[in-house]
């Protein structure tokens, strides 16, 4: 349970209120390629609009480092979100100073503007004082519905909380919801899914999950630092030499505390890193010296299927190979297939899984699809999100 105050805890009528929302959306050509994000935050607008609010809508675009930067305005999130809510939403081209002010001084309840992207100042990163005294004086109210920049301690996240009423917004309480009961009071068996390129990424988050999944299913380009540590030859996969007594400490903490950790046992292999070039399937212990292997093989799409069809709660985070090439996406397909097939829970851990869930249209088969790549592994490395911590406490 969240222990911090909500929008229903507030009263909203006619007040002034400055929401933040993660807009932070793939764009191409000027125009939201991927509205996600934009739909995840409607239900706190709509709430906010059917409250009697003035809806004073905040998020960042992208890192132009404090500076504007053309590329990256709102004006076109702002235009989708219109044509979602089905209203005008009006796009201002500044998130402070006078002109703001005497827009939202003509604002009427329910209306709803967007402010300009909040990192075109150097104070928004720096968590600048008066940059987050001049973001509250715009109004009565800060709702935070910020989820996938809740893990940023900057102005517009944490800064503002300390000069208004701060309250979260549906979004971020569902995400803190879901992730939080999850890690909580897990349903068993309980397995969580790590891929993606790193170890280094994710040392957090499988130290953490290891405190309590029941199954632990390791693929994607970190699984070869732990076949390598184990005494295999991965020829020129992916390796963090560094991280190889890392891996091997994993692997012992796993057997203590009675963790199923499974790495691959067969693997796709190529001898240069291309969509089309010679591939095989090898078994672990084959991996000829000169080969590297990008993606898992069939034995263990197999078994990680198995484990996923009987388990009750599943989190995933990181892709099995380099599923963006054709010729190595069948390991986070069929991963992807085989979660959408289960009965369990599924969670999905954002970034790269989520788009791959989209990629193999699974996406809708999903319970819970996290709007936050960075924010959910920071969440579920068990550390604490500055943008849900300067919340009011309740
Ligand atoms: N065997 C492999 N060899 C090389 N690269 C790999 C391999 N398996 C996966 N990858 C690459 O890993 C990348 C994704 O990993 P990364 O750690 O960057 O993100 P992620 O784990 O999805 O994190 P997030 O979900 O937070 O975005 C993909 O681009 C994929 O191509
Ligand atoms: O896309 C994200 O993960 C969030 O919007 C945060 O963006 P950032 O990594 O640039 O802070």
């Amino acid at each position: 349970m969240l222990k911090k105050m909500t929008m229903k805890d507030v009263d909203l009528k006619g007040k002034r209120v400055f929401c933040r929302v993660d807009f932070n959306v793939p764009m191409s050509e000027g125009n939201v390629t991927d509205d996600t994000r934009i739909r995840a935050a409607l239900p706190t607008i709509n709430y906010l609009i059917e409250n009697g609010a003035k809806v004073i809508l905040a998020s960042h675009l992208g890192r132009p480092k404090g500076t504007v930067n053309e590329e990256m305005r709102l004006a076109a999130a702002a235009a989708k979100l219109s044509e979602l809510l089905h209203k005008d939403v009006k796009s201002l081209d500044e998130s402070i100073g006078e002109k703001v002010e005497q827009e939202i001084a003509a604002m009427n309840e329910g209306d709803v503007v967007l402010l300009e992207n909040v990192r075109f100042h150097p104070g928004e990163e720096k968590n600048d004082e008066e940059l987050a005294k001049a973001f509250a004086a715009l109004a009565d109210v800060f709702v935070n519905d910020a989820f996938g920049a809740a893990h940023r301690a900057h102005a517009s996240t944490a800064g503002i909380a300390k000069h208004l009423p701060a309250v979260s917004g549906l979004l971020l309480e569902k995400e803190l919801d879901v992730l939080g009961k999850a890690l909580s009071e897990p349903d068993r068996p309980f397995t969580a899914i790590i891929g993606g390129a790193k170890v280094k990424d994710k040392i957090g988050v499988i130290d953490n999950l290891l405190e309590n999944v029941d199954n632990l299913l390791i693929g994607g380009g970190l699984s070869y630092t732990f076949l390598k540590a184990q005494g295999l030859e991965i020829g020129t996969s992916l390796l963090e030499e560094d991280k190889m007594e890392l891996a091997l400490s994993f692997l012992k903490k796993a057997e203590e505390k009675g963790v199923k950790l499974y790495l691959p046992i067969d693997v796709v292999i190529v001898k240069e890193f291309s969509n089309d070039t010679e591939t095989k399937v090898v078994k672990i212990d084959e991996i000829p010296s000169d080969w590297m292997a990008l993606d898992i093989g069939p034995e263990t799409v197999k078994l990680y299927s198995d484990v996923i069809a009987n388990s009750k709660l599943i989190i995933w985070n990181g892709p099995m190979g380099v599923f963006e090439m054709s010729s190595f996406e069948n390991g986070t397909k069929s991963v992807a297939e085989a979660m959408a097939k289960t009965e369990a829970y599924t969670v999905i851990g954002g970034g790269d899984s989520a788009a791959a869930v989209e990629q193999f249209h699974v996406a809708d088969k999903m319970d819970h699809i996290s709007t936050g790549g960075g924010a959910s592994l920071e969440f579920m490395e068990g550390k604490e999100l500055p943008g849900v911590t300067a919340l009011t406490d309740k």
